[in-house]
């Protein structure tokens, strides 16, 4: 099937409409005002913002912050750009290991992990590149991992309506590495099945047996 086939099948199809909510607001604060808020910051932690290091520091957290949350700006079409295809496969697809960096809504430190992505197709199949991006998108919010986990379930079973998506998320928090309860080296799992998945044992094992032998993870 050629892409351009596939795009207008893709443009005739009701994925396009699948309900993709932008949580946040555009923000009514300018980047001058966020600025200052550092600024602010760095006096009540007894710096001297003026100094030469800590000059351009305020525009540099700024522009950090919102890459970091430039999820946010993005939706679901404008990422897949037309990358939802008719085939027939019926088998697992499973993209394992997928990097993640995203920032704990709480204290706004990072969350760094990876994720495990199955689906079961229905007649329809996905960009495989498209999957990482739905994850960074979400990642790139603040974020609990749980709704990371089930945002990335959710938006590929509304995309796709496959018989089922499987997500697991593996991650570490540095608010509870750095600071607070201090426990490098502690991993939080959180998964979320759809379909398939939910309903059979058999085909959650199968997932989980392909994403056991990850060496990094315990
Ligand atoms: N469920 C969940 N909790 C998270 C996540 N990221 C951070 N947290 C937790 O959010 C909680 C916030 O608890 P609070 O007691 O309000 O904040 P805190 O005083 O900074 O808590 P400590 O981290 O225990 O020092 C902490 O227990 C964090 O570990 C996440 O992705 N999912
Ligand atoms: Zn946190």
């Amino acid at each position: 099937m050629t892409l351009a086939k596939s795009k207008a099948i893709f443009d005739n199809d009701d994925y396009n409409h699948f309900p993709e909510v932008i949580t946040e607001p555009k923000s009514p604060v300018s980047e001058a005002e966020m600025m200052q808020a550092v600024r602010t910051l760095l006096l009540g932690l007894g710096e001297d913002p003026d100094r030469e290091g800590l000059r351009d520091t305020p525009k540099r957290v700024v522009k950090a912050l919102k890459f970091l949350t430039s999820g946010y700006q993005q939706s679901l079409d404008e990422l897949l750009n037309g990358a939802v295809f008719h085939e027939n496969a019926n088998e697992m697809v499973l993209i394992r290991d997928i990097d993640m960096f995203s920032s704990c809504e709480h204290h706004i430190l990072p969350i760094i992990g990876r994720a495990h992505v199955a689906y079961i197709p229905n007649g329809k199949v996905i960009g495989l590149s498209k999957i990482a991006r739905i994850c960074e998108m979400y990642a790139r919010r603040l974020q609990v991992q749980e709704r990371l986990t089930a945002q990335i379930a959710d938006a590929l079973q509304g995309l796709l309506q496959p018989q089922g998506v499987a997500v697991v998320i593996e991650a570490t928090h540095m608010c509870m590495v750095m600071r607070g309860v201090e426990k490098p080296g502690s991993w939080t799992s959180t998964s979320a099945v759809r379909g398939i998945f939910a309903d059979s044992a058999k085909t959650r094992q199968e997932f989980m047996s392909l994403i056991r032998h990850s060496p990094d993870f315990h």
